[in-house]
């Protein structure tokens, strides 16, 4: 891929990114008597976050309507609040999930990809990168509670996980559909996809911008359970409880050790990146294609 255009990267935002957001994570540690306990119910306005009743266990609710698209906002919030997690020992794991109904979430926010300056694709994607880092190397155990579609951005979010549970609604549909788009998804998406489902499965999948049903990606091994609708937060949390049998540091370390070479390919070349991102995505052919791609799912109401 050609590496014409040279952008300026903003660091500032993302390195401390609570510093551009308002925290509205107000009451998220509080001091009694000297020591800090968490709080009911905290998080951010596009990403909540609750304890579970189970000790040690976290709901993290994306609530970005109508679709839950991955805009810098959200992507910002979710970084936060994990972090915050991270932090808090009393975490072991944590459930990710909708408040969308019927979507997990569309992806990529295309308003972000689409229309704006190199400077701005920039930002965006060292976001996507950000976001994709801290999850997939996250010490807390994940799982994915996939209450609706999950295409592109949506599904790579899923696949950081530890464990997935799908709503077996054959309505939805989970891939990663970047060729669809006229786009292609990058090396990280691809290996963590490869690391899900192998090689072979992976390569038609992606030529194809395959949307795998809920039977199907189980099938090729996408998402580990399927699940009736209304059981799909339960049966995440249930699986958590297994999981928490486990003694965290050996299994943080072995989740590192099988993990950490994967994230290395980008963290070595996360500036590269970046620039091989701005340069495609600004092609007047790329533009285009994403154009008529929002066109057409602005179109689908009218
Ligand atoms: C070198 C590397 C280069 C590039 C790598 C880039 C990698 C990209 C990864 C991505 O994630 S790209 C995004 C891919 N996402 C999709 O293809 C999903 C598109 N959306 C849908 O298929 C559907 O919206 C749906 C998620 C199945 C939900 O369908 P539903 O019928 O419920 O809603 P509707 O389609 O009417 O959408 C409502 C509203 O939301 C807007 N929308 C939808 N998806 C996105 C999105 N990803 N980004 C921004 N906006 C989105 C849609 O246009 C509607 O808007 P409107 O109300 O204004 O009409």
């Amino acid at each position: 891929m050609a590496l014409t255009a040279v952008v300026r990267i903003p660091t500032r935002a993302l390195l401390r990114p609570w510093a551009r957001l308002r925290d509205s994570a107000l009451g998220w540690m509080e001091p009694v008597g000297g020591v800090e306990v968490s709080t009911q119910r905290f998080g951010s306005q596009r990403v909540l976050v609750e304890p579970a009743s189970a000790a040690g266990v976290a709901v993290m609710t994306f609530k970005n309507p109508p679709v839950n698209s991955l805009s810098l906002e959200l992507l910002t919030e979710l970084v936060i609040n994990l972090e915050k997690l991270e932090n808090d020992k009393t975490f072991r794991g944590v459930v990710l999930t909708s408040d969308c109904p019927g979507i997990f979430s569309a992806g990529l926010d295309l308003t972000e990809i689409c229309g704006r300056n190199p400077a701005h694709y920039a930002e965006y994607w060292k976001a996507v990168q950000e976001m994709w880092l801290r999850l997939y190397l996250s010490n807390l155990m994940l799982v994915a509670a996939i209450n609706g579609a999950c295409p592109a951005g949506g599904c790579l979010m899923s696949l950081t996980c530890d464990y997935r549970v799908m709503a077996d609604n054959p309505k939805y549909a989970i891939g990663l559909n970047e060729t669809l788009l006229g786009i292609v998804a990058p090396f990280w998406f691809k290996d963590t996809l490869v690391n899900t489902i192998g090689h072979r499965a992976s390569e038609r999948a992606l030529q194809l911008g395959l949307l795998f049903p809920p039977t199907e990606a189980l099938q090729v091994g996408m998402v580990d359970r399927l699940v009736p609708e209304d059981q799909v937060q339960s049966t995440a949390l249930s699986v958590l409880a297994q999981w928490m049998a486990i003694p965290d540091h050996a299994r943080q370390l072995t989740k590192n050790m099988m993990r950490k070479p994967t994230a290395d390919g980008l963290l070595k070349k996360r500036d590269e990146d970046i620039q091989n991102f701005v340069s495609f995505i600004s092609r007047d052919s790329i533009q285009k294609s994403l154009q008529m791609y929002l066109a057409k799912l602005r179109q689908k109401k009218g």
